[in-house]
């Protein structure tokens, strides 16, 4: 392809992730993936070019812009040899209009740029950044040494016991140790939200927002793969790949429940009062995730938010009726906005007597409310709001 054409592609792939940001679309990795599988011809360097500069205008454009050509406009003010792209040959786009209007560079949304304020400005500015890869030991399969061992370059990760940084971005989903079950790919944030569950062999653990279960497998891995984990979720076929992954990692304490929205707490009724810790990994905005999906900022709309916190606080009403007296909920959400973390952490408090902050087994984050904010620029993770709490 030539320089021209690639600026061709990245645009059309924006359009693509620009409609799907709107229409609560397919993702923008879904949609470039998608775009190579119908041009066989794009050769890999190609592919990572078209990427580097779909991601680059994505990163670079705070509102979601017009269309892909006024993202691609406005990553050439900033890499003014993109300009010379711009000319009109075969498979490049046309010549630039004087009238045309490039995107404006900015952090995300100005609603949302107003709700970050309280955050330093690396945190601010998340979309910009990129993130490390993490695996997760599995220590029913495995201990850290071997995995270190086994990538050149990577190193124990601070706080998580069972986590490696891998020194650069590597193909894991071929790698043996991911095949038999040895590690899993696992941002230290999450592996922290887990080791905040305390959980050790024997007991009875739900995990409420299971989804594909990264979280569910960590607390079969700390279980020793005793006691019993019960992990939930209304979203089918999240949830259905849950159970092959807990077959890779030789975790069988887990068992799945599909709930239908609406009747969580009929479904779980058995368990009222019962479990040792519940983990509410809720939905969330996910702003703590922008540098991995840098377009969910053009996603998320103030009604869409307001819904999650309604949803947060009825999973935390659900979750909070399956502790049994003297045990522990873990609260987290991969969001960096107040109102998701501690702010609706101390409208739970406030609901519920017989309810106290209790420490979190690790020294990362900085204080939040009733809990702990991990940030990228503090603690090398994604964003998460994370508490523990105990039930009297
Ligand atoms: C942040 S994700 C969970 C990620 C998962 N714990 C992990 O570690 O991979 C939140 C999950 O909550 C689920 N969810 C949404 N509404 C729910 C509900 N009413 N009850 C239970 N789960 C729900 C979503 O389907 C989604 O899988």
């Amino acid at each position: 392809m030539t320089p021209a054409a690639r600026v061709q592609a990245a645009i059309e792939i924006l359009d693509q992730v620009i409609a799907a940001a709107r229409d609560n679309g397919a993702a923008a990795d879904t949609l470039i993936a998608r775009y190579f599988r119908d041009r066989r011809y794009a050769g890999a360097k190609d592919r990572r070019a078209v990427r580097e500069l779909a991601y680059a205008a994505i990163r670079r454009a705070g509102e979601r812009p017009d269309s892909g050509r006024a993202a691609m406009l406005g990553l050439a003010e900033e890499q003014p040899e993109l300009r010379a792209s711009f000319d009109g040959s075969a498979h490049g786009p046309p010549p630039v209009d004087a009238a045309e209007k490039a995107a404006p560079a900015g952090i995300a949304p100005q609603w949302l740029v107003d709700r970050l304020s309280h955050l330093p400005v690396p945190d601010r500015t998340l979309a910009a950044g990129r993130a490390a890869l993490d695996l997760r030991v599995n220590r029913l399969k495995a201990d850290q040494d071997a995995v270190l061992a086994a990538y050149p370059g990577s190193a124990p990760t601070a706080h998580a016991p069972d986590g490696v940084r891998l020194a650069e971005a590597v193909a894991i989903d071929a790698h043996p140790l991911f095949l038999d079950g040895s590690v899993e790919v696992q941002d230290l944030g999450s592996q922290l939200v887990a080791l905040a569950c305390e959980a050790t062999p024997g007991m009875l653990a739900v995990d409420l927002c299971a989804g594909a279960g990264g979280k569910a497998l960590a607390l079969a891995s700390a279980m020793a793969n005793q006691g019993r984990i019960l992990g939930c979720d209304t979203d089918r076929s999240r949830l259905s790949r849950l159970s092959p992954r807990a077959a890779r990692a030789g975790a069988t304490i887990i068992e799945t429940m599909l709930l239908d929205p609406g009747k969580e707490a009929e479904a779980l009724a058995a368990t009222k009062d019962s479990a040792d810790v519940v983990l509410i990994d809720a939905p969330c905005s996910g702003t703590g995730t922008w540098r991995r999906n840098p377009e969910a900022r053009w996603r998320l709309t103030p009604e869409r938010l307001e819904r999650l916190i309604a949803l947060q606080a009825r999973l935390l009403e659900i979750g909070s009726e399956l502790v049994r007296p003297g045990g522990h909920m873990v609260y987290a959400v991969c969001s960096l906005l107040r109102e998701e973390g501690e702010m609706q952490l101390a409208d739970f408090l406030n609901r519920h007597q017989g309810w106290t902050p209790a420490p979190l087994p690790f020294a990362a984050g900085t204080a939040a409310g009733p809990g702990r904010l991990l940030t990228p620029s503090n603690d090398g993770t994604d964003g998460f709001f994370v508490a523990r709490l105990a039930r009297a």
